[in-house]
C-alpha cells in the first residue's frame, strides 16, 4: 500500500534548536545554477534555503546574476561558476550540493555538470535538479555511487532520464529498478500528486493543487530540500518528505487567499511556517 504524507512528519522532523548552537551546525548548502537566463531560479532555490535554516548557504552562478542575487538574499555568499578551481574548493568545504536549478544547457553548463558529477564526495548530499537532469539524460551520464543522491524531475525530466514515457511513470517497480540503475537514492517525481521513492518504499502526497504551476515553484523545492537535508541529522527519507510535505502545506495555506501563489514568497514565508511546526524536544 502507498503511505501518503501528513503533517505528522513536521514535527518529527523540524525540532526546536538547541540554545548553544552555531551556524555550523545547520549545514553548508552550495547552490550549482543559475546562467544568463535563468538567473530567477538559483536566486529563487537560494532564498528558499536560507528561509529554510541552511545555517551557510553559497551560490555558484554566472557573474551577470551576482548583484541581483545579493539584493534578494544578501544572506548568501557568491561564487563565479567559471571560476572552477574556487568552485571546486567550494564543493569540498560543502555538506550539500543543489545542482542544476535554471542551470540552462550549454556547452559550459555540461561540463560543468560532469564535473561536479567527479568532484562530489561521500562527505556531500547531492540534490540534482531541472537542467542538470536534463543534462544527465541527454549525455547519458550517471549519478555518483558514493554519493547520497537526491533527484527531483518533473515527469518530462524523469521521462529524460529514465526512458518511461510520461502515461507509464505510474508502474511503480519499474521507477524502483531505474531509480537504483541511475544511482539515485531518493527519487522525488513532482506532479499534480507528488511521489516519493526510496529503499523505504514510496510515499505519495495528496495535498497541493493548480495554484503552484508557476514557474520557480520546483526550483523553491529544491532549495527547501537542500535546506532539510543539511541542518536536520535525520533519517534522510523522512527530511526529503518533510520537506516536500513543508513546500506542498505552506502552499495550501497561501492558496487560501491567493489565487496562485508566488514561489518566491512561499520562499519568504518557510521560516514562519516552520516555527509554526516545530517540536519542542530539544
Ligand atoms: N525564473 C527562472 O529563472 C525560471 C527558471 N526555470 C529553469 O528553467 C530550466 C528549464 O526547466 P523547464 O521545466 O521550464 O523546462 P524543460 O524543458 O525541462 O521541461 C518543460 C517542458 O515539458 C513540458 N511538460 C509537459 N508536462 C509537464 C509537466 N507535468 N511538468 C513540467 N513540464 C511539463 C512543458 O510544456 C515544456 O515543454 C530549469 O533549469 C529550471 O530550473 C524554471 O524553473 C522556470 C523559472
Ligand atoms: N497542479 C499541481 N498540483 C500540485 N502541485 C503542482 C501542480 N503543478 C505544479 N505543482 C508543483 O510545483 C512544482 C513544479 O516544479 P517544476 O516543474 O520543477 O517547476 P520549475 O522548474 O518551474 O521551478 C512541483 O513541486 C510540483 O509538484
Ligand atoms: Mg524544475
Amino acid at each position: 500500500m502507498v503511505k501518503q504524507l501528513n503533517e505528522g512528519i513536521l514535527k518529527e522532523v523540524i525540532v526546536k534548536r538547541p540554545a548553544d548552537s552555531y551556524k555550523g551546525d545547520y549545514g553548508h548548502v552550495l547552490l550549482i545554477g543559475g546562467d544568463k537566463q535563468y538567473g530567477g531560479a538559483i536566486t529563487m532555490a537560494a532564498q528558499a534555503a536560507v528561509s529554510s535554516g541552511a545555517g551557510l548557504v553559497t551560490v555558484a552562478s554566472d557573474s551577470v546574476n551576482r548583484s541581483a542575487l545579493h539584493s534578494r538574499v544578501p544572506e548568501a555568499m557568491f561564487v563565479d561558476w567559471s571560476d572552477l578551481e574556487v568552485l571546486m574548493e567550494q564543493i569540498d568545504r560543502s555538506d550539500v550540493v543543489l545542482l542544476g536549478s535554471g542551470m540552462g544547457l550549454s556547452e559550459y553548463a555540461v561540463s560543468l555538470v560532469k564535473r561536479v558529477l567527479m568532484q562530489v564526495s561521500s562527505k556531500q548530499v547531492l540534490v540534482v535538479d531541472g537542467s542538470a537532469l536534463t543534462i544527465v539524460a541527454q549525455e547519458n551520464l550517471m549519478f555518483p555511487r558514493e554519493t547520497f543522491t537526491i533527484a527531483t524531475p518533473h515527469q518530462v525530466e524523469w521521462e529524460r532520464l529514465s526512458k518511461i514515457q510520461l502515461n507509464y511513470q505510474h508502474e511503480i517497480q519499474m521507477n524502483d529498478v531505474q531509480r537504483q540503475m541511475l544511482n539515485i537514492d531518493i527519487l522525488v517525481l513532482k506532479q499534480h500528486h507528488t511521489v516519493i521513492y526510496s529503499s523505504d518504499g514510496q510515499t505519495e502526497l495528496e495535498q497541493g493543487g493548480p495554484y503552484q504551476a508557476v514557474g520557480g515553484m520546483g526550483d523553491v523545492l529544491a532549495g527547501i530540500i537542500a535546506a532539510f537535508v543539511g541542518q536536520f541529522k535525520f533519517n534522510m527519507t523522512q527530511t526529503v518528505e518533510a520537506a516536500v510535505y513543508a513546500h506542498t502545506a505552506l502552499a495550501d495555506q497561501m492558496a487560501a487567499y491567493n489565487y496562485i501563489v508566488r514561489p518566491s514568497l512561499l520562499a519568504d514565508g518557510m521560516a514562519n511556517f516552520m516555527a509554526r511546526y516545530q517540536s519542542n524536544f530539544d
